[in-house]
């Protein structure tokens, strides 16, 4: 099995996510305090999603991904590789991005009121563990189902803006110039956060909701008790946010990603 691709993944997540932490934040001071936990997980994340969606290319069409410019797969094939890659990258990142919307949810040290007790969690490495002691290791992978659900459809909706972006005004067997790249990438970020934003909300309340026992029975009880309580539009709580942090993220990542991997040949 191709390795580079999951080594160029690695590297293009840390950059791309470098970019997108002050929008993940979304608090004004220390925009990249805290970045090593989100470097390493997004990082191999990304690696096991671009690894995993070019060997399933590389199965589903017999091709590698040097020879991808000049026999292009079909768009079915790019959809099916990048459901599979997003399908199995789930799994990496489920109990990442409970730690990171847990830590996310708790008040900043500085801005509590003097007096009040200290943070659940004091960091990353404490939270995995006391949600492993409080919750179970079932506990690690509170709302999997419904990340599962938001990202394997739209990891397949993202690979496939990023190569038509990138086959138009390209020349058959070209390559795409980096500012194709780099807008195919961003637009690519912003289509598949459009569509995942929707489930992203529910995701994030049934993370969130380990804490209180009881609160959803499962993805479709959260998804009609969110809508009955806050009308359709909770659905989209989150959508700008998301995808002006998309353009920069994505773009950055398909840039390095490509190049690293014409880079090595
Ligand atoms: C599938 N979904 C839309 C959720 C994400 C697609 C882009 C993934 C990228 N690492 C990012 O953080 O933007």
């Amino acid at each position: 099995m191709p390795v580079e691709e999951f080594v160029a993944g690695w590297i293009s997540g840390a950059l791309g996510l470098v970019l997108g932490h002050p929008f993940d934040t979304v608090k004004l001071l220390g925009f990249f305090k805290g970045m090593s936990f989100p470097i390493a997980s997004i990082a191999m994340v990304n690696s096991v999603l671009f690894g995993v969606y070019s060997n399933t290319l590389l199965a589903l069409t017999a091709t590698s991904h040097r020879e991808r410019r000049a026999q292009p797969p079909s768009y079915i094939h790019v959809f099916i590789a990048g459901c599979i890659g997003g399908f199995v990258q789930v799994y990496c990142l489920a109990p990442f991005d409970l730690i990171k919307v847990r830590l996310q949810n708790q008040t900043e040290p500085r801005a509590r009121p003097p007096g009040s007790p200290p943070p659940r969690y004091r960091g990353p490495v404490h939270c995995a563990v006391s949600i492993f002691q409080e919750e179970g290791p079932r506990g690690l992978f509170r709302g999997a189902w419904a990340l599962t659900l938001r990202d394997t459809p739209t990891m397949g909706i993202y690979f496939v803006t990023y190569e038509w972006l990138c086959r138009q005004s390209t020349r058959d067997g070209q390559d795409p110039s980096p500012a194709r790249v780099l807008v195919a990438g961003g637009f690519a970020g912003i289509a598949s956060w459009a569509v995942a934003t929707p489930l992203d909300v529910i995701k994030s309340r049934l993370q969130m909701a380990g804490l209180k026992r009881g609160a959803y029975r499962g993805v479709l009880d959260c998804m009609v008790s969110s809508a009955r309580q806050e009308g359709l539009g909770v659905f989209f709580r989150g959508l700008t946010i998301n995808s002006a942090r998309a353009f920069p993220v994505n773009a950055v990542t398909f840039l390095s990603y490509e190049y690293l991997l014409r880079s090595w040949g």
